[in-house]
């Protein structure tokens, strides 16, 4: 099967290329990409007047397999990322049991084979069923194909398990991936702590506990020679240690997710447990600094830490609720309008932090249109004008603080492997 994708304006970061241009697609491959290409015998897709780029990549999501399929599953988180623009996605390992030997790595991309809409990479647990006392089998999964290794959702407290954790993985140059935030500081809040924290009366999650643990981290990993990647970086002085970390040339990366760069804990004041998330939603200041890391190139990548929860575990008190909400459906929409239509980002710019970044990071062959190399492609209209409602997400857990907004732009299909996966918000399969 062939199809043409005629006339899109193509952004590619990885090539320098932005223009208007044909790609050509043949048994899920390019095969050709320039102007006018013969259309003899393919399936055309008018992409006039929409932007076209190497498709989307998620770096950081739970998928809930196996264990705690109420939340969510591969079918609909993969549904979830199809709907979003994103064409693989990266799952982390905090799920029942915890993903923390090969036996479960490739089971669970057995089960991305059968059930996933998109590429599903898998990432798994740093200590055994993460409880952070001895390494799990960290070489055995990553033979079995995982592409990066993390505690995420938890602080991991030992520092000489992380110490040997980077050490180890320097021989296989794969990042540790960690959830840096000091348990001890952070452990009993439920949002940021500051001014509003106290005048709601809830315990804060202060930006220091963040701000120690990434200066630990990065501490830990320039001492071992090894690859440390920062999750969902929220505080101002975690940006200000990894411009200095990057600076000193120490293997430091880093993401910040659409909510961090994007929302306050002013919006926690309606106490709308869609707001609970970790690390907690900041002030101004810290958004402000989030904002200048991601375009200083301090901070890598964009991820959505996509984490749904079922419905009735977060109808609760606002401190008893689970942290997390779904990312996927709203993380590109939420970017490009608070990014890229108050010009403070380029299209070009955008593509690179949700595609060609991540790619490089988790060592993937992907985040590029190329001859020869997989059809993998997001279609967007930058212009559209749509309205969150979460009653109409793939996902499972449909509580997210972006309910009810108005966004502007969207991917309107997803090619996965040179299929159309996902057409004007449906996805098929
Ligand atoms: N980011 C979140 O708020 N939640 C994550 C776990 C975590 O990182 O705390 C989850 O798995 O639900």
């Amino acid at each position: 099967m062939k199809l043409l994708l005629k006339a899109g304006r193509v952004i590619n970061p990885q090539e320098d290329f932005d223009g208007i241009a044909d790609i050509l697609i043949e048994n899920g491959l390019v095969t050709e990409f320039g102007k006018d290409l013969p259309a003899a015998g393919a399936q055309i897709y008018d992409a006039d007047g929409l932007v076209v780029t190497p498709g989307l990549i998620d770096m950081h999501v739970h998928l809930r397999e196996p264990g705690q399929e109420a939340k969510e599953d591969v079918g609909s988180g993969t549904r979830a990322a199809a709907a979003g623009g994103f064409t693989t996605i990266a799952c982390m390992p905090n799920t029942r049991p915890v993903v923390d030997s090969a036996i479960i790595v490739s089971g669970l991309l057995q089960r991305a084979q059968v059930e996933g809409l998109v590429n599903v990479k898998v990432i798994g647990a740093l200590s055994k069923g993460q409880e952070g006392r001895e390494l799990a089998e960290i070489g055995d999964m990553l033979q079995a194909g995982a592409v990066a290794i993390s505690d995420d959702g938890h602080y991991v407290e030992n520092a000489k398990l992380l110490l040997n954790g980077l050490e180890y993985l320097t021989s296989f140059g794969r990042p540790i991936i960690s959830h840096a935030e000091d348990e001890s500081l952070a452990g009993d809040g439920s949002m940021h702590e500051g001014a509003v924290s106290a005048m709601l009366g809830i315990n804060g999650r202060p930006s220091v506990a963040e701000d120690i643990a990434v200066a630990r981290d990065i501490l830990l990993a320039e001492y071992a020679g090894g690859a440390v990647h920062i999750a969902h970086v929220s505080s101002k002085g975690a940006v200000e240690l990894i411009r200095q970390a990057k600076q000193r040339g120490i293997k430091v990366t880093a993401e910040v997710t659409p909510h961090h760069l994007t929302l306050t804990d002013q919006a926690v004041s309606s106490f709308d447990t869609a707001t609970k998330v970790n690390p907690p939603l900041r002030s101004a200041d810290h958004v402000e600094a989030l904002l200048a890391g991601l375009k200083d190139g301090t901070l890598d990548a964009i991820a959505s830490d996509h984490a749904p929860h079922a419905f009735e575990e977060k109808d609760r008190e606002y401190r008893f609720a689970p942290s997390g909400f779904a990312g996927l459906e709203t993380a590109l929409g939420v970017v490009l309008t608070n990014l890229y239509h108050t010009g403070k980002f380029s299209l070009n710019e955008i593509v690179e932090r949700m595609s060609s970044t991540p790619a490089r990071i988790l060592n993937l062959n992907r985040g590029v249109i190329r001859a020869g190399e997989a059809a993998d492609i997001t279609i967007i209209d930058p212009d559209l004008e749509w309205i969150v409602d979460s009653t109409r997400f793939y996902t499972r857990g449909r509580l997210t603080p972006f309910d009810g907004m108005q966004l502007k732009g969207k991917a309107i299909a997803t090619i996965v492997g040179g299929k159309v996966i996902m057409q004007n918000g449906e996805v098929h399969k």
